[in-house]
């Protein structure tokens, strides 16, 4: 659409009091990966198949997967391009890779998503040399899911019932469904797309159960695409969001693999049927791990997109005086506005920030891992659960805010917001629930004060357990330093108040089990215990709002410094013009209801009652 760009937006971007371009350097990790990501970005979003002409809106659910999955092909066979070509497209050090650009493309979910993201990165992590030598080939006729969850099992992944029973006399794997709630259920691309998968299923050998391992299985004939004998596969339906995901169910009736198909890096078994153990038996789990740092970026990333819409669409929008005998003005003047827009702004920088620091973190302990060293390993299980629960919690929560901030144009799906809120909530449920990640860590916490409780030695990471027990906590500052000890005390403070509850609980005579699930809500809720007092209260409120004026002039640099294209931002209300009303009604002519001036329902339905008195 051309045209001038709309004038409020035009007196924003003067107001700015920053260097827009440095600021979005930072947010790439340096001026080079923000040249590299243009450079992808104008290579991908110039190939002109890869856009619609219909909204997806009006595709069916069958006409969105084949759309996607066009699509898909196309974009695989780009990066595919650009590896070879040496460009190095998957670097989680820039929230801005190319699973962002697909956000424009797909404006929905990437059916091949699984297949890049775990499918790869499992076998990567979990096969051992030779298995990624046979696996790992670039022309690979593999299109693979990971496929854990089942209708029965989710969160509690020990309970899973799929099994995997060694024959030595065949030396194969027998893979099987034993019933109805051990159906795999969820894993995306396997509803219609994948031809292989990662199957998750307890081992058995000679009658032992080993737990749970990673096998992978051919699903599909590769050339026909026909379910292999022995597989019952297929799509799950319609969902709130991911509907191009083509998440699917599998069942396995005694299907047969070779011995050599389980992932043999960490754990093995042999031609005898030997099982040789793994150094930490939760190695298996790392694939969960690793999606969960990555999360934590993609969130970011989704944040820095609805800021970027609802920001620019409030310098845009004008409604009521401030005062009456005044013209109406931005709704960004509104202070009220501001605090739902700008926290956004600040968040999606903060799990930026984090995001980063967890993959760094990640790196770092795969690298002790691989020299034997599992030390770190239950610390940065503990901050990625709690870390993937509250970024997903709270992104679904402000990406929300911004929908409401829009008002009802925030309602219509060109607005994009919709499909954001849909697609940022589900994070809060894969990966791990909410609340069962949120106890993961409570779990590890509570072991550290009970070591705080009975004086032994703890971690230096620890040591403000011991300082609150011995009251050596400072008064509230009004600072970051302050605010840093603020925190501490309430962590302290909880998890003093959550074992508090269970040792009573324990007393009473409940087992350890119970007496965790009794003070379950404890160990996942806030309450405040710092030193802060009502006037620190006050006067952390004063300082807050003004910030607000201070960031006002500078709320679209800020937005614009995400960097986010109109193709990938999808959004009549945040386009980088500002010509809201004017997109808004190019995309309702759009809509296959006006495409006749008279819709046929009206004969058919309306005009015989209308008119039944008259005729
Ligand atoms: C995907 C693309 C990648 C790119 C990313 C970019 C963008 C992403 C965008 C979109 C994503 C798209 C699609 C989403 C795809 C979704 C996929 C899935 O959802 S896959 C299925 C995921 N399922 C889960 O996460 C299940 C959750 N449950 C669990 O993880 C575990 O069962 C639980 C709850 C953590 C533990 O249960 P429990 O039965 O109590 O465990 P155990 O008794 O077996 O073990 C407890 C001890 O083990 C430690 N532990 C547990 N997990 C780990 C781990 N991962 N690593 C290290 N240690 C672990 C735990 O701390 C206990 O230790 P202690 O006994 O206390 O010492
Ligand atoms: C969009 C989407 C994509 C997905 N993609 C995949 C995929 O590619 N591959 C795959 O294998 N899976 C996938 N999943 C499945 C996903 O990982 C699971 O749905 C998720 O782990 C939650 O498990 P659940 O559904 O069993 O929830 P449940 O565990 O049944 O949760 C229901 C409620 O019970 C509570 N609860 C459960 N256990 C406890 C406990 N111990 N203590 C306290 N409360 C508890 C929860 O907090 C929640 O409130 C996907 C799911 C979604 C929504």
């Amino acid at each position: 659409m051309g045209g001038r760009v709309n004038e409020d937006l035009i007196k924003e971007r003067r107001k700015c009091t920053f260097d827009i371009k440095e600021l979005t350097h930072i947010i790439d990790c340096g001026e080079e990966n923000t040249i590299k990501r243009k450079q992808i970005d104008n290579y991908i979003l110039n190939i002109k198949e890869l856009w619609d002409d219909v909204p997806e809106e009006y595709l069916s659910h069958k006409e969105r997967y084949e759309n996607a999955i066009k699509k898909a092909f196309i974009v695989l066979k780009v990066l595919r391009q650009l590896h070879t070509g040496n460009i190095q497209i998957t670097d989680h050090r820039t929230p801005t890779n190319v699973y962002s650009i697909q956000d424009g493309i797909f404006r929905n979910v990437n059916p091949l998503l699984i297949h890049i993201g775990l499918f790869w990165s499992t076998i990567a992590a979990q096969a051992s040399t030779e298995q990624q030598a046979e696996w790992l080939q670039p022309d690979s006729s593999m299109i693979g899911t990971y496929v854990q969850t089942e209708l029965g099992h989710g969160s509690f992944i020990r309970g899973i019932e799929t099994t995997a029973t060694y024959d030595s006399t065949t030396d194969e794997f027998i893979l099987h469904t034993p019933r109805l709630s051990a159906y795999k259920w969820w894993p995306g691309g396997l509803g219609n797309t994948a031809n292989a998968c990662l199957v998750m299923a307890q081992l058995y050998i000679n009658g032992t159960c080993h737990g749970l391992h990673i096998f992978l299985a051919q699903i599909r004939d590769f050339d026909t695409h026909k379910p292999l004998p022995g597989i019952k596969v297929g799509e799950i339906g319609p969902k709130m969001g991911f509907n191009t995901a083509d998440n699917g169910f599998l069942g396995f009736d005694n299907h047969r693999i070779p011995r050599t198909n389980m992932l043999m890096k960490n754990v093995q078994v042999l031609r005898d049927g030997t099982y040789v153990k793994p150094k930490h038996d939760k190695l298996t789990y790392g694939s969960m791990l690793l999606t969960r740092v990555t999360l934590i970026s993609d969130l970011a990333y989704q944040l820095s997109k609805a800021a970027t819409i609802a920001v620019r669409y409030s310098a845009v929008r004008r409604q009521s005086p401030i005062k009456s005998n005044e013209p109406e003005r931005q709704i960004l003047d509104f202070v009220s506005q501001q605090h739902k827009l700008f926290i956004t702004i600040a968040s999606s920088h903060v799990y930026r920030v984090v995001g980063l620091w967890m993959w760094n973190s990640h790196k770092r302990v795969t690298a002790d891992i691989h020299e034997g060293n599992m030390g770190q390993l239950p610390e940065l299980h503990a901050l990625a659960c709690c870390l993937k629960a509250i970024s997903s919690r709270d992104a679904s929560a402000l990406v929300e805010q911004c929908r409401l901030a829009c008002g009802g144009h925030g309602y219509m799906m060109a607005s994009n917001l919709p499909q954001i809120y849909a697609y940022t909530t589900a994070a809060v449920t894969y990966e791990g629930e909410y609340t069962v990640l949120l106890l993961q860590t409570a779990r590890y916490l509570v072991k550290f004060w009970r070591l705080a409780a009975e004086h032994k030695p703890l971690p230096q990471n620890f040591a403000y357990f011991e300082d609150y027990i011995k009251k050596n906590f400072e008064q509230w500052r009004n600072s970051p330093e302050g605010i840093i000890e603020g925190f501490k005390a309430i962590v302290a403070g909880k998890t003093k108040a959550a074992y508090d509850t269970l040792q009573c609980n324990l007393r009473n005579g409940r087992e350890f089990e119970e007496a965790w699930n009794m003070a379950s809500v404890q160990l996942t809720n806030a309450s405040e215990y710092s030193t802060i007092s009502r006037n620190d209260i006050e006067a952390l409120q004063s300082r807050y709002e003004e910030l607000l004026a201070l960031i006002r002039p500078n709320a679209v640099g800020l937005v614009d410094a995400f960097d986010i294209r109109d193709e990938v931002l999808c959004s009549t209300l945040g386009a980088y013009d500002g010509r809201v009303y004017e997109r808004m009604m190019e995309e309702a002519s759009k809509s296959p209801l006006n495409e006749d001036v008279v819709n046929e329902s009206f004969h058919k339905y309306i005009r015989p009652v209308t008119m039944k008195n008259k005729l």
